[in-house]
């Protein structure tokens, strides 16, 4: 029996040239596979219990919380939900990233940086708050959209997650394009020191989502932020190549004084 679990997504975009979508889908240059090939389900019933789920799969047990936070202060490691091929049910707290984002959250003017985004209710620490979803497109296709946009002096939505799947191992790069066709995470601004997380977050299949939950708790309309070089391999400072030279006007006492840029794009 499937379980469907329905994505609670009711936002949209503005400008209507952007198309919205809630989840990623495939783009130019990757393998429609990678989206097809689906894992197998846990055989739980009911709720999962952590010890004996299939989903766990040598990654973090699982992240949330009954009430459905995350524990911001854990470093992930490979986070794996309950999905539509398991056999426990819709209330399991293994599934929480593919319900949707969260209610209430609004764009919001950022003057120089553009639209920013912000919530019109608290958020309590480790909730989770979007995907930044988009295209997944290839590395090669990242670096001619970036190159493209760059001469046009467009802004930057491409972003590049980096994960390592063991010692000495190279990293295996995800490009999220969500400039054309994305879902609100696309508005999210780079801080310094971001009040959000990044955290990779798979389901039914290996394409990673890119998941972002509070690192503390966070007043209504306060800015929501991540850090632009800090996926599940952050960027310490800013190393030689790895910024483009966009000046950062996050105003944070620690801001490194330019955008994080994967030099991948470059
Ligand atoms: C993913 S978009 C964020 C949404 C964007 N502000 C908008 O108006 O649609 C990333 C772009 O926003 C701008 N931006 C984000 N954070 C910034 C920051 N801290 N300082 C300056 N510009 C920023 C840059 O133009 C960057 O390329």
């Amino acid at each position: 029996m499937e379980i469907e679990v329905e994505i609670r997504d009711d936002y949209e975009h503005e400008d209507k040239n952007l198309l919205y979508t809630p989840v990623n889908i495939p783009g130019s240059g990757v393998d429609d596979v990678i989206f097809a090939e689906q894992f197998e389900g846990c055989a739980c019933s009911g709720t999962c219990v952590n010890a004996n789920c299939g989903c766990i799969r040598g990654g973090t047990p699982f992240y949330y919380s009954c009430c459905g936070l995350a524990d911001p202060d854990i470093p992930p490691n490979l986070i794996y939900e309950c999905h539509v091929n398991c056999q426990c049910d819709s209330k399991c707290p293994n599934r929480l990233v593919q319900k949707g984002p969260h209610v209430g959250l609004s764009l919001m003017d950022a003057g120089p940086k553009g639209i920013g985004l912000w919530c019109k209710v608290d958020l309590p620490k480790g909730a989770f708050v979007c995907e930044y979803a988009g295209e997944v497109i290839g590395a090669e296709e990242a670096r001619q959209r970036y190159a493209k946009q760059k001469n046009l002096g467009l802004r930057n939505y491409i972003f590049a997650l980096r994960e390592h799947f063991g010692k000495d191992t190279l990293p295996v790069l995800t490009y999220i394009d969500p400039s054309c066709i994305g879902n609100i995470g696309r508005y999210i601004n780079h801080s310094c020191d971001p009040n959000l997380l990044i955290v990779p977050v798979r389901t039914d299949t290996f394409v990673p989502k890119i998941c972002l939950f509070t690192r503390r708790n966070i007043a209504a309309y306060t800015e929501l932020t991540f850090d632009y070089g800090g996926g599940a391999e952050p960027i310490q400072g800013v190393p030689d190549g790895w910024s483009e030279g966009t000046i950062c006007r996050c105003m944070a006492s620690v801001c490194r004084g330019f955008l994080p840029f994967d030099y991948s794009l470059g």
